[in-house]
């Protein structure tokens, strides 16, 4: 229990970074109290020293050349909230080489080099740990770690991007474009400096690759998790979904049974009952069972400064009590099961098509006979006129479960036939 201070080299000052200094002031008693020493902002790392920052800091506390922090034997422990792959994974491995505990937000990172970066904070005897990486303010990593370490976890569905929960839910409620949506979404901090990877649900796959990994305890890549992102989701689609009792959402969802894992990020229609269609704006809900201990659902702010810098904040007091207990860098294997990834032949769903169509006999009887040569039958159907042609008709129907596989056969009939003018869309249906 040496320790009086512990001395902070933060790697980035924008959302999350101006969000943690400001909870190591607000909350320096408390964190006194919980951890016996005073934790110190010695260094901060920043790009751009023109830029007018939302707090002011002590002069000499920036810096633009990153040696001085890395290299200072003063810090204990290096918080990354910068981003990207490049420089922050060179930092990272400067840190942990010279002995420095990191804490990190980045989910980039984490999802394509965290077992190499783990690796090598477990041969310094230092500590690595990424709880803002996924769902922002929810404490979900230490839950499935920790919380979950008594249980078999088989099923985890999530809608973890704070940026796109919040543009659906603006278009749904209050008829905002995309676009406007998006914006308002940068302007509240809530998206990636790069914005299609939130929009094309690259992020969503990241932070769905890191639950799979630690709650099925084996490594899924970002390439292991099939994506699609909201981008060609239509108000259209949002009204239709909601006449039959749907949310729309982008969902992740990581499965495992007796034929293996299926991890995908995908826009899924909710049913309004299912408890993930109550969770919006930049809210984000993690749905986790266990074979022991049946549903569970885990709901918080899953993007922006403060609930960010919430989750960085716990990783660090953690860390600062292995500090004192002198048991940094002694973690458990968390990998140790066999990957085996399922075949779209395995992957079952129930899915929500929407047709153009000639409007005319037969039509639905003939796709109805196509969906039964693939095993797929219909829970709901629903037609409307169309509104651009008086000879079409719009037709809805909702399957069964079938496999992706299925699906898919059909969906390529439908689209090379004659009576079937358009397939407007496909949604996974989930709840
Ligand atoms: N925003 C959010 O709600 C959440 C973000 N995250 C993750 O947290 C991390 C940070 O996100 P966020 O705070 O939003 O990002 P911002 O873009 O707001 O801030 C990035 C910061 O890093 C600095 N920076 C960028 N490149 C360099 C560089 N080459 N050298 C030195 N400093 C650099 C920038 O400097 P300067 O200010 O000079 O430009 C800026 O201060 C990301 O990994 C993100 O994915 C995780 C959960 C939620
Ligand atoms: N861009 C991300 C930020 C948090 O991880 C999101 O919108 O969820």
């Amino acid at each position: 229990m040496g320790k009086k201070e512990v001395n902070i080299g933060l790697i980035g000052f924008g959302t999350v970074g101006t969000g943690v200094v400001r909870l190591v002031h607000a909350y320096q008693e408390d964190l006194y109290k919980q951890t016996g020493v005073s934790i110190h902002i010695e260094r901060i790392l920043i790009k751009d020293p023109l830029k007018e920052r939302p707090l002011s800091v002590q002069h000499g506390l920036l810096t633009t050349d990153p040696s001085t922090l890395l290299n200072d034997p003063n810090i204990d422990i290096v918080i990354e909230v910068m981003g990207g792959i490049e420089p922050a994974k060179t930092y990272i491995q400067k840190a942990l080489e010279k002995g420095k505990h990191v804490v990190t937000a980045n989910k980039d990172l984490m999802a394509l080099y965290g077992d190499e970066l783990l690796q090598l904070a477990a041969r310094c005897g230092c500590d690595l740990y990424y709880e803002a990486s996924v769902a922002g303010g929810i404490p979900i990593l230490k839950t499935i770690t920790d919380g979950f370490s008594s249980d078999r976890i088989t099923k985890m569905i999530g809608i973890v991007n704070g940026t796109t929960n919040y543009i659906l839910t603006k278009m749904m409620r209050e008829a905002v474009s995309f676009e406007e949506a998006l914006k308002e979404a940068q302007r509240l901090g809530y998206a990636e400096q790069d914005p299609t990877s939130d929009v094309d649900g690259l992020d969503a796959a990241r932070k769905m690759a890191i639950l799979a990994s630690l709650g099925f305890h084996t490594g899924i890549n970002v390439d292991d998790v099939s994506c699609k992102g909201i981008g060609g989701i239509t108000v259209e689609d949002l009204n239709f979904a909601k006449q039959l009792g749907y949310t729309m959402k982008l969902v992740g969802i990581a499965k495992r049974d007796e034929w293996g894992i299926e991890v995908s990020v995908e826009p899924t229609l909710v049913k309004d009952t299912h408890p993930l269609a109550a969770v919006n704006d930049v809210f984000n809900a993690v749905y986790v069972y266990g074979e022991a201990v049946g549903e569970t659902m885990f709901y918080g702010p899953g993007a922006g400064e403060l609930p960010t810098a919430t989750a960085v904040l716990s990783d660090l007091v953690s860390v600062v009590k292995n500090i004192q207990l002198g048991v940094t860098g002694k973690h458990m294997p968390l990998s140790y099961s066999e990957k085996v990834l399922k075949g779209k032949e395995t992957i079952y769903a129930k899915f929500f098509l929407r047709l153009i169509v000639q409007d005319e006999c037969g039509v639905l009887a003939k796709i109805a006979e196509w969906m039964a040569e693939e095993e797929i039958s219909l829970e709901k159907v629903f037609q409307k006129p169309y509104i651009g042609d008086q000879s079409q008709a719009e037709l809805i129907l909702v399957t069964h479960f079938a496999s992706k596989k299925s699906i898919e056969h059909v969906l390529d009939l439908l689209k090379q036939s004659d009576f079937i003018k358009e397939v407007k869309s496909c949604y996974r249906v989930e709840g």
